[in-house]
């Protein structure tokens, strides 16, 4: 488990050899910018030896030092261990050596007097360019491998498509980061499931603390997640912590986030840009200490360009952001999760599992499901729950699926994906050739089953036999 003061995941090594000076300045950065894995070292001859043997990522440095000069440093630093970002914090303000820093590889340059706010912003920058850059190590070499480290996190999710398979491996690599996670998808796509799997992989060892945003007005919002304090409004009677505080060294899930009020946008802008908050009645400010992941099933570019989400709030959200795709595209999970349901459902109602006819992965898998996984998984438990015999009936998704299959095939002003290959250059097909192709489209989608491909259609078997008699004379 990740220890819930430890920010970032790796450490950050200060060196100076003023001993009050690095006292300070780990205070300021535990402070104002909520660092805490820090390792401190007064003398330069150490440097290189605790490189080797502790997981750092980033070294803030002094320039003027006994010993090893911070240059010198800062040559072997970038030849033994490219890979660590190192900041130069001197006491001279010159431009030429800030320069030759800068050449020689360093990320930054600051003077000991620099503005705290200008400090701790370019110190998060840099933590920032090194979790992307390890996020990325991480990511390629899961593609590459085409691995996952921790498999088991991802059992409840049951899939076999390659599209999931990419949600995992991403997940895996930014699980560390202590950056938002946003998460898109469609209802019932599985997103609040696959937040549990963040939270569990992400090894905090705080809470995972889920809060459903949508509807939510800005006073409820702001008492919800920041608390308050006694007295802060009639009725407040004793102080009461917020979802942030319960979250401590954990998760903080905002469901909907796509639905919160534009007051309430404001407010959570500010806690991302700030790590700070204030509960309502007090002056003191108190630092988020838990993970935040939201989840979506708005389209946010849409709703920036209507003006009801900030671009602003987006951006700081997106910095990982996970989409998961609708069931209608990744229908080889179909089998697989039919069987998972049938058994949780059987389970549930205490009958043996039963079987179903062989039509039945056929039919749902011409079905656009709306509602995806959710609503598979009610057919599902509606069907068993009715069913009276060794053999699933299939009448509960004709209900369903018959009806919808109807109206989606007759959907005025959307022409479907076979509609849409005239070619506009090309003489205009009669309806009577139309009429075949759309026949022998629905009989390939229907794995050449008639009644199905009768439902497809909107016309009954017998009728579509006998357009098959008449287009086919031989057969
Ligand atoms: N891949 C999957 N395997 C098994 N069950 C799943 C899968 N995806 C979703 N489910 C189940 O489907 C239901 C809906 O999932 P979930 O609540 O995570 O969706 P959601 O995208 O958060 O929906 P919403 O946007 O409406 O909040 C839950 O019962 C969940 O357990």
């Amino acid at each position: 488990m990740i220890n819930q003061t430890q920010y970032p995941e790796f450490g950050v090594l200060l060196v100076d050899d003023e001993a009050s000076f690095l006292r300070s300045l780990s205070i300021t950065l535990e402070r104002s910018g909520g660092i805490t894995h820090i390792h401190r070292c007064n003398d330069s001859r150490e440097v290189m030896g605790i490189l080797e043997c502790e997981h750092i990522g980033l070294v803030l440095l002094d320039l003027t030092m006994p010993h090893l000069s911070g240059q010198q440093l800062l040559e072997l630093i970038t030849e033994q261990h490219p890979d660590i970002s190192v900041i130069i914090i001197s006491g001279l303000n010159q431009i030429e050596s800030a320069v030759k820093c800068l050449q020689q590889g360093a990320f930054d340059y600051f003077v000991k007097t620099s503005e705290e706010g200008r400090l701790i912003e370019g110190i998060k920058r840099a933590i920032r360019m090194q979790e992307m850059r390890r996020e990325n190590l991480a990511l390629g070499q899961r593609i590459l491998n085409n691995s996952l480290e921790s498999p088991h996190v991802f059992e409840p999710i049951i899939s076999r498509s390659h599209q999931m398979r990419a949600v995992f491996q991403y997940l895996e690599s930014v699980a560390p980061s202590n950056q938002p996670l946003l998460i898109c998808g469609e209802s019932g796509t599985g997103k609040e499931l696959l937040a549990k799997a963040a939270h569990q992989l992400s090894k905090r060892s705080g809470p995972l603390v889920s809060v459903n945003v949508a509807g939510l007005d800005d006073n409820i919002f702001a008492d919800t997640l920041f608390g308050h304090q006694r007295g802060a409004f009639t009725g407040a009677e004793r102080s009461r912590a917020g979802l942030i505080e319960e979250a401590a060294g954990g998760t903080l899930f905002l469901d909907e986030i796509g639905d919160l009020s534009m007051a309430s946008q404001v407010k959570l802008l500010r806690l991302l840009q700030e790590g700070e908050y204030y509960p309502l009645g007090s002056d003191r400010p108190k630092r988020i200490r838990a993970r935040v992941i939201v989840a979506t099933h708005q389209e946010l570019q849409q709703r920036q360009a209507d003006g009801s989400f900030r671009r602003d709030l987006y951006y700081r959200l997106c910095t990982h952001k996970i989409h998961i795709p609708p069931l209608r595209q990744r229908k080889d999970d179909l089998p697989l999760l039919l069987d998972h349901f049938l058994t949780q459902a059987a389970a549930e109602i205490g009958k043996p599992v039963p079987g179903y006819p062989p039509e039945l992965p056929l039919l749902l898998s011409n079905y656009h499901f709306p509602g995806n996984i959710r609503e598979l998984r009610a057919l599902i438990f509606d069907a068993v729950t009715q069913h009276r015999s060794h053999l699933l009936s299939m009448e509960v998704f004709r209900q369903v699926i018959g009806q919808n299959i109807e109206t989606k095939e007759s959907t005025r002003g959307q022409p479907s994906e076979s509609l849409a290959t005239f070619n506009p250059e090309g003489p205009l097909p009669t309806l009577a050739q139309m009429d075949n192709l759309l026949v022998e489209e629905a009989l390939k989608r229907a794995d050449n089953n008639q009644s199905l491909a009768a439902r497809l259609l909107g016309i009954s078997q017998p009728a579509l036999s006998k357009r098959l008699k008449k287009s086919r004379p031989g057969e």
